[in-house]
């Protein structure tokens, strides 16, 4: 497994993102070979394919998730009461390298696997209330590099894109989610692995 040293970070080694009313940050290695990280990802996470319901059908979600976070904490993502899981040795070595690189604290982190070009996650904002009125999060990214959009939420034809390679961190905060959404298309690309996304948040209010 990794130790501190595969930590790439330097605050020169990374660069914001143009957008107007959100503080958006990329770190295209963050982490050194991270490809390594993947089977230990894929093992340990106990993925699951949720459903919601969409016009009434339980409709399955394209990606599997987990959702992982310390004890006493509770989050609802798109209506969804996602099941919790203690943290398992590679999430928990992820966090704690992140938060000690990062100067920040996280508490839970909701994990997807992209197993395909065909799965995806469409247009929203990680603008729960559990989050606070500004949330934090820190996106991790390992396998194939897949196309991350915005769009702006009083001027949805104003966009923009960011590819988001294995090993990169993306770090939203101050009014990313309240001003812009994000999603992750579909694409035609072939999938090599995969790619694994865990994104770390920080839950200020547990109901
Ligand atoms: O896969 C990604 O890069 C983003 C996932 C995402 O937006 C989320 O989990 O809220
Ligand atoms: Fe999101």
């Amino acid at each position: 497994m990794a130790s501190q040293q595969d930590f790439l970070f330097a605050a020169e080694e990374s660069y914001p993102l143009a957008m107007d009313n959100a503080d958006v940050r990329y770190y295209p290695q963050f982490i050194a070979d991270s490809k390594a990280w993947l089977p230990a990802l894929q093992q340990q996470i106990q993925w699951r394919q949720d459903s919601i319901k969409v016009y009434g059908k339980q409709q399955p979600i394209p990606r599997l998730n987990a959702w992982y976070g310390d004890e006493g904490i509770h989050y609802a993502y798109s209506g969804l009461q996602l099941q919790h899981h203690n943290w398992c040795p590679v999430l928990a070595e992820l966090r704690a390298m992140l938060e000690q690189k990062l100067g920040l604290r996280f508490n839970s982190v909701l994990a997807n696997y992209y197993r395909n070009g065909q799965d995806s996650v469409g247009w929203h904002s990680d603008n729960e209330k559990e989050l606070g009125p500004e949330p934090i999060i820190a996106s991790l990214s390992f396998g194939d590099t897949r196309r991350f959009s915005f769009r702006s939420n009083s001027q949805p034809r104003s966009t923009s894109h960011i590819d988001l390679a294995s090993g990169s961190l993306l770090l939203m905060q101050g009014g990313t989610q309240q001003h812009w959404q994000h999603q992750l298309a579909k694409t035609q690309q072939v999938s090599v692995q995969g790619r694994i996304n865990l994104t770390f948040r920080r839950i200020v209010a547990s109901r």
